[in-house]
This record gives C-alpha cells, structure tokens and sequence, in this order.
C-alpha cells in the first residue's frame, strides 16, 4: 500500500509544534501561558495585560496597559464599505460567518499585506485587536438591519465591547465578569482553530487568512460553537428536574452532550469552567436568580456519575453571558474575539521558526493496474 506509518486518529497526541505561548500541564494541573498559570492571571490581571503579556512577553505596568489600550482604541474603526459589504449577506447568516467575511476583507485594507516579520504582524495583531469586537457587534447588526453601535472610546476595552453588544453601559461588576471571561478564552496551546492558523501560516500566507480560517475552525460545535449549543440545550429546560430528564434521554440516544469533555483534560474538569462556574455564582447571587446555577451544577453531576465526563470552559461561559444580557448568536464570535491574540502570537511564531506543515497518509484505497 502507501506510506505505512503510525496513525494518530485526530492527532491525538501528536506535538505539532514547538512554543514558548502556551502549555497545557495536566501532571501540574497548570495552564501555563508565558510562563505564567492562566487561572492566577485570571485571578488579578485583565485582559488587556494579558494581550501585553502575549504580544510583548511580559506583564505590562501601568503605562505600558495605558499605551496597550490607547493602541486598541485608535484601531476600533472599521471602513465603511466593510459593513456595506455585510449588509449584502441574509439576515440568517451566522454572525461567524459575518466575522470570517468581514475579517477577511480586511486584509485588502492593509497595504504591506506581503510583510510578514514579528514587527510587522505585532502591528496587525494590535489593529485586529481594535476591529475585531466591533466588526463582531457590528457585522450582527448590520445582517439583521439593525443600527450600527459606534464604539465609545471613553469606556474601558471590556466595557466597550460588551456595550457594543447590548448596547446598555455595563457595571462595574457585568465588565469585570466579561474581562474575566476574555482572560479565561485567550490562550490555550494547540486547538483545532490555533492549528488551522498555523497550518495556513506555514505557506508563509498573512495573519489575516490565517485567522479567517482560525473563524471556520471555532464555529464548529466540537469547538467554539459549544457555547452555544451549551446555551440552547440549558433553554430546551425550565427546571432542574427537566434539564436532569432530558440529559439522561440524550445520553440514551447516544447523543454528545455539549460543554462536556476535552481532548487534553477528558477525565478532569477544565480549571477555566471553574472560573466561569464561581462567575455564574456571583451573577445569579446578584440577580436573585439562581436557576441556571442549580441545572448547570446538576448537569455537571449526571456526567460525571454516567459518563465519567467533565465541563469544559464552554458549559459555564455560555449561561455567563446569557445572564449578561448577550445574545446566543455572539458567544462563539466572543470567544473568538478573545482568542485573537493567542492566534496572532501563535501566527508571528510560525512565521520566526517556520517550515511548511505538510503531513503524509497511509494509502488504504484501490491500485489499479
Ligand atoms: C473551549 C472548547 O472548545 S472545549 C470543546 C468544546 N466542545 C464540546 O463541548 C463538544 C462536546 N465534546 C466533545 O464532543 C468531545 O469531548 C471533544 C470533541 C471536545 C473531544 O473529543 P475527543 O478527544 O475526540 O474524544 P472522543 O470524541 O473520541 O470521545 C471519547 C469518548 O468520550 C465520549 N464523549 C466525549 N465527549 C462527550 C460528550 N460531550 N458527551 C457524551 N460523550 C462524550 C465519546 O462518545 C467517546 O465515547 P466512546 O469511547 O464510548 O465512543
Ligand atoms: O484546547 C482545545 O482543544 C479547545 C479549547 O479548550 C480552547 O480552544 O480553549
């Protein structure tokens, strides 16, 4: 037959890459970006150091997050004919799908689109930064012919963000779980999207088309699509005792349940769904409400004495931003949104080291004479 090598169905296993962004250390339980354990950073830092920390290798102090942020809002806008371009989709389209457009015809707006050095993709990574979160705000309201929301400067990166979705001024406590949840999507080593990015970028191909494909990869409900799905099902329940009965009668029909298990920690909870679990806490505590709280965490036991399986970050991130106020179609743009500067240090690192992925089969189809 062909090449007759050691197959790995789904890679599972295979170190694709050497890094020094990120690290899943399930001996330690660690998280490891830069260095750094991902649940501590998430403790005290905010998002914008985190992007600090990704792009220029070390925690910021306060003048350099000053200079960080002011960078990202000098980048919110988006050209005009961007959104006109979007409003031309259906009003179905998946706001992914106006993310992957919209992100994608980006790439015609930059004039050294062939300049592939760090310096040069550090610059793009700071003006996607910028543009991202409003084309996610935006490309949904522009394909349900709704007003544009322009970006307000004066509010923090978080809080603008998550005003440009809802369009209400969150508090104090609504931005900081939102940040929180950003931390917490960053970065995490060699998913299916971070691989997408790098395999792209291995042809030496730009950051843009690097993460237009890191959209496609994200939107699939084995991936970044799960919030979502997590957030349907939870709605397809009005009580505790409905959410348990129709999770049992999934597991009967051999469906997968969304939110739960991981590649990397199948047999573990994944330490960020904790993060977002004590968030869905604090949030139900604060609105009286505390429904979801008590399916989620009955979910949780169901799995775990059927199936032996564990949340992943997307089973708590998903009530999270429903009690936010966000809608359903937004929570896997979000993700990406956060994501984007893990892909963009992921993307200038396969540029500095890079050799063309290209893997081999092994041939199990017919030879004709
Ligand atoms: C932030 C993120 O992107 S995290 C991932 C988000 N995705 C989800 O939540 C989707 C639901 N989860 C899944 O489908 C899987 O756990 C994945 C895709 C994340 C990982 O899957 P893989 O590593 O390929 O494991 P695989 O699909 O081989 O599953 C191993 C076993 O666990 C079972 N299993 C895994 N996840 C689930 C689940 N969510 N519900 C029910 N059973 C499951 C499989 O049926 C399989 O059982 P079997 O050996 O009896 O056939
Ligand atoms: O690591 C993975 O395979 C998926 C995931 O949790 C993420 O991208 O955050």
């Amino acid at each position: 037959m062909g090449v007759e090598e050691k197959f790995f169905p789904g890679l599972e296993g295979v170190v694709a890459a050497e890094t020094s962004i990120s690290f899943l250390d399930t001996k330690q339980g660690e998280i490891v970006i830069k260095g750094y354990d991902l649940i501590e950073l998430s403790k005290a830092y905010r998002y914008l150091d985190i992007v600090h920390l990704l792009l220029e290798e070390a925690l910021p102090n306060e003048e350099q997050k000053r200079a960080v942020e002011e960078k990202l809002k000098s980048e919110y806008d988006i050209p005009r004919e961007v959104f006109d371009m979007l409003k031309l989709l259906p009003e179905k389209t998946h706001p992914m799908d106006g993310l992957r457009t919209g992100l994608s015809a980006l790439a015609g707006y930059d004039s050294h689109l062939d300049n592939c050095s760090p310096q040069a993709n550090k610059e793009r990574a700071y003006k996607l930064l910028g543009k991202v979160p409003n084309i996610v705000a935006n490309s949904y309201r522009v394909i349900q012919k709704a007003e544009l929301v322009a970006p307000l400067p004066e509010l923090s990166y978080s809080a603008n963000f998550l005003y440009m979705i809802t369009g209400k001024i969150p508090s104090a406590f609504e931005e900081a779980i939102f940040d929180r949840s950003l931390v917490l999507y960053s970065e995490h080593e060699m998913p299916n999207s971070t691989f997408t990015a790098r395999v792209i970028a291995s042809t030496l191909s730009d950051l843009y088309g690097a993460l237009t494909g890191a959209v496609a990869s994200l939107k699939g409900n084995l991936h970044g699509g799960a919030n979502e799905a997590v957030m349907h099902m939870l709605l397809e329940a009005s009580s505790v005792e409905e959410f348990e009965q129709l999770l049992e009668s999934k597991l009967a029909n051999k469906e997968r349940i969304m939110g739960f298990g991981h590649r990397v920690y199948m047999k573990k909870i994944d330490p960020r769904a904790l993060m977002m679990k004590d968030a869905l806490r604090q949030l139900c505590d604060a609105k009286g409400d505390d429904l979801l709280y008590q399916m989620c965490e009955a979910g949780e036991k169901i799995m775990e004495c059927e199936k032996g399986i564990y949340p992943n970050l997307d089973y708590y991130a998903a009530p999270v931003y429903w009690m936010l106020g966000i809608p359903i179609p937004l929570y896997t743009p979000i993700f990406f949104s956060a994501r984007t500067v893990g892909l963009c240090a992921h993307v200038i690192e396969q540029h500095k080291h890079n050799r063309l992925f290209r893997p081999r089969v092994n041939y199990i189809g017919q030879r004709r004479a």
